[in-house]
């Protein structure tokens, strides 16, 4: 195939996309917490308290920042912990009187005796008369010290992984748990709300996407269970109710990179049109949107989001299934805008389907050619693979659901890696009049006809 192929740096791509808890190093064993909590399911936050010592040095008020700064490669550095504290009196209260000094908190991993300074540290001590004198510091941990990532490794099960990432949707978290981490499932809500500012509600998905409309089925595992989510992805915002409608925030650059195609006055039929995110911009963008979606739930959401982004004028929506929508009021408005010269983009996103969707073309103009449609439609069709050459793969099953060759005439887009083994793909070809006007049309598939030579149609089909 002669099919332009196009990709892009899937790493940064997927990384970008996924939210994970801070992966950054525990030396030491110094902030893990309690071997005690292992085990826990439902979650005791005072168990987490315990008393660390570690290393410091009395400075003296007068020349604190100057020396913090001396010895910043050695001090502790830990994200919401405070490193210059009050000394501790003898009753181990902090002791506020003594306003003449303050102790810095070492790393015990640089830190572990008094010669242990490197040279550079040693001078500016002796440069500002502080003795190179090492304390123990008596440092109280507690449950805020620790990040999630450090509260679920000990907590679950020794071993058998912590994944404590997730898809942020809106306020809500959204995670796929594997089978040994269930016991603890609440718990893990709980942790990633109290560990990430702006998340109020934390979902488990509880089926496969293998559904019609392609939402998951959840259970709420922590905090509210109000699943209508407001999200802005590319600057618009959108809202819908997550438990009933298929929202993927992995889909932003694909989103973009169509909607970036598109001039004002062009059309857009968007089949699969979900909540929007093709259709709203596209509209916002001055394009007329066709926009469908078979899911009552997603046909609701996107008027209300066509209207919350004031482009209801712009957007026809439909709630009919894929092949219905194209063969009704797509074939209504099809002639007359192809007799225009602005382009026609017809955008079918359900990656599951919807090559098989692209034989809705075939014959929809029949039975009358008319020269002066000459304004062919450009489609973007989504399509799921396994196979080794995945964008050769996505051009045949286009090929066999139009029943003609896109050979030269067509470009395949690597949207994102699904899964291992299984990417998802976008083929852009400008439809073929030859489709549309199907009476017309030398068939590529011969099986229909009768064959002369049993051979050569076994061969014509491999
Ligand atoms: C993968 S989602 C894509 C949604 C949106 N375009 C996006 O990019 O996020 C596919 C959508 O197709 C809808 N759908 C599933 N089967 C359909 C059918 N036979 N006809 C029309 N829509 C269908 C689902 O409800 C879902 O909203």
């Amino acid at each position: 195939h002669s099919c332009t192929f196009t990709s892009q740096n899937l790493n940064h791509f997927m990384r970008s996309q996924k939210v994970m808890t801070d992966q950054s190093q525990t030396d030491l064993g110094l902030f893990k917490p309690p071997s005690t909590v292992r085990g826990m399911t439902e979650l005791d936050r005072s168990a987490f308290n315990q008393t660390v010592s570690v290393p410091a040095i009395r400075l003296p008020t007068n020349i604190l920042n100057k020396a913090v700064k001396s010895l910043k490669k050695v001090a502790l550095q830990r994200p919401g912990l405070k490193r210059v504290v009050e000394e501790h009196s003898e009753d181990g209260n902090a002791d506020c009187g003594n306003i003449e000094h303050r102790l810095l908190l070492l790393d015990p991993n640089s830190i572990t005796s008094s010669d242990s300074f490197g040279s550079d540290e040693a001078e500016a001590l002796k440069a500002y008369s502080v003795p190179q004198e090492i304390q123990s510091y008596e440092l109280k941990l507690t449950y805020e010290n620790f990040k999630s990532e450090e509260i679920l490794r000990a907590v679950l099960p020794e071993g058998q992984g912590v994944t404590s990432g997730f898809s942020r949707v809106g306020h809500i978290a959204h995670m796929n748990l594997r089978e040994h981490q269930l016991p603890y499932r609440k718990l893990i809500g709980q942790v990633i709300i109290d560990k990430n500012p702006g998340i109020t509600c934390v979902v488990n998905k509880t089926n496969t996407i293998d559904s019609t409309y392609r939402n998951f089925q959840m259970e709420v595992l922590a905090g509210e269970s109000n699943m209508v989510a407001k999200v802005r992805e590319n600057g618009v915002l959108y809202e819908f109710d997550f438990s009933r409608v298929y929202w993927n925030p992995r889909l932003s650059t694909e989103h973009e990179r169509i909607v970036s195609l598109l001039h004002r006055g062009d059309t857009v039929v968007d089949v699969f049109a979900g909540v929007g995110p093709f259709a709203i911009p596209a509209a916002r963008r001055g394009c007329a949107v066709l926009a469908n979606d078979l899911n009552p739930e997603s046909f609701r959401w996107l008027q209300h989001n066509a209207k919350l982004n004031k482009v209801d004028q712009k957007i026809t929506t439909s709630n009919l299934d894929g092949r219905d929508f194209i063969r009704g009021p797509v074939r209504e408005r099809l002639p007359a805008l192809m007799k225009g010269s602005q382009k026609i983009h017809v955008v079918m996103n359900l990656p599951a389907l919807a090559l098989e969707f692209l034989d809705a073309f075939k014959g929809l103009l029949d039975p009358e050619p008319d020269q002066s449609l000459s304004n062919l439609p450009q489609v973007h069709c989504y399509g799921f693979s396994k196979e080794n050459d995945p964008q050769r793969d996505v051009v045949e099953r286009a090929e066999a659901s139009l029943k003609t060759n896109l050979q030269g005439q067509c470009s395949v887009h690597l949207v994102r890696n699904v899964a291992p083994n299984k990417e998802m793909m976008c083929v852009s070809f400008t439809l073929p009049r030859g489709v549309l006007y199907k009476t017309h049309t030398q068939d590529r598939d011969t099986s229909e006809e009768p064959c002369p030579k049993k051979q050569k149609c076994e061969d014509s089909t491999n």
